[in-house]
């Protein structure tokens, strides 16, 4: 009995190693669905879609692989990102897809509703950006970074990432846009909870804010998310020049190019926001 519970420990033990060394086969699925915009195909069906329905849609893709295609699927079901029901004689070939609340995250188009109330919110930019090889490059430096210290594992690779987004223009796309998805949704949750203290104001007491640059504000979402909620604020966008050539037009927004270690362009306030700064990337190289 006492070896049965040992060896059943061990599977378990074995199993949990096995978990963790596939750990990487999640974000790669979801990176999967996210280029083939499976997310956006099952949401712009009103009712679930078969295998073949979903592989008909894909852009690009003249003739998909639909057994490849199944195993992607089932993964990002068991992992809740789709909903799956066999089909009536309970064969899982004719089976019908259907998106959830977590596939809402993933869209890369706005929905009608979501043009309806003119927002977009997603972190399929972030998707694509984290698993793109350029990040997981540093990953696999982790362990020469400990052995040797010194610049973290992205610069060990790539050389500082935004002097390095300067000379290359699809990373610099890719990170500028996993950035503005995540900050405008930060933003979204800021403004609505601390928006009119920070905001509002007031002239008879000297505190209305009527100008906010938001320095190293990427291609602009933060600030533009500010201008809509508070029209009375002129909103200037600081970043590098690289990224404010990139950058979309915003009413009420000026964009602005510079570098914010030698000035910034003068406003009633000063924001400025990291969304995220990724394990391999250290954030005194921005605020030393
Ligand atoms: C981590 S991103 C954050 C972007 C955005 N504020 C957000 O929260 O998503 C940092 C931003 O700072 C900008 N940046 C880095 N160094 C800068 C500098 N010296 N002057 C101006 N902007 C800079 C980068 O180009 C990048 O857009």
């Amino acid at each position: 009995m006492a070896s049965l519970v040992e060896s059943e420990a061990s599977l378990r033990e074995q199993a949990q190693i096995w978990k963790y060394l596939f750990g990487f086969a999640d974000s790669m699925a979801l990176k999967c669905a996210v280029e083939l915009r499976i997310p956006d195909i099952l949401h712009s069906h009103p009712e679930p879609i078969t295998l073949a329905q979903i592989a008909a849609a894909i852009p690009d893709a003249p003739s998909p692989d639909l057994s490849y295609l199944f195993r992607i699927m089932r993964l990002l079901v068991v992992r809740r990102i789709f909903t799956f029901q066999r089909a009536p004689d309970g064969s899982e070939g004719g089976g019908l897809y259907g998106p959830t609340n977590l596939s809402r995250w993933l869209l890369r188009e706005p929905t009608p509703s979501d043009r309806h109330h003119g927002h977009h919110l997603t972190l399929a930019p972030m998707v694509l950006q984290e698993n793109h090889p350029w990040f997981l490059d540093s990953w696999h430096l982790l362990s020469q970074t400990v052995r040797e210290g010194g610049d973290c594992p992205f610069e060990k690779a790539y050389g500082e990432m935004f002097a390095f987004a300067g000379k290359n223009p699809e990373f610099n796309k890719i990170l500028n846009e996993g950035m503005a998805c995540t900050a405008k949704i930060t933003i979204r949750t800021i403004l609505s909870h601390y928006g009119d203290g920070l905001f509002r104001g007031g002239d008879d007491d000297g505190s209305l804010i009527r100008s906010i640059v938001d320095v190293g504000g990427g291609t602009g979402s933060v600030v533009s998310e500010i201008v809509k909620a508070y029209p009375h604020i002129r909103g200037i966008n600081f970043d590098r020049p690289h990224v404010i050539k990139t950058a979309p037009e915003y009413p009420g927004v000026t964009h602005v190019g510079g570098d914010m270690f030698q000035e910034v362009p003068p406003a009633d306030a000063v924001f400025t926001k990291a969304s995220t700064f990724p394990a391999q990337y250290r954030l005194h190289t921005l605020f030393a």
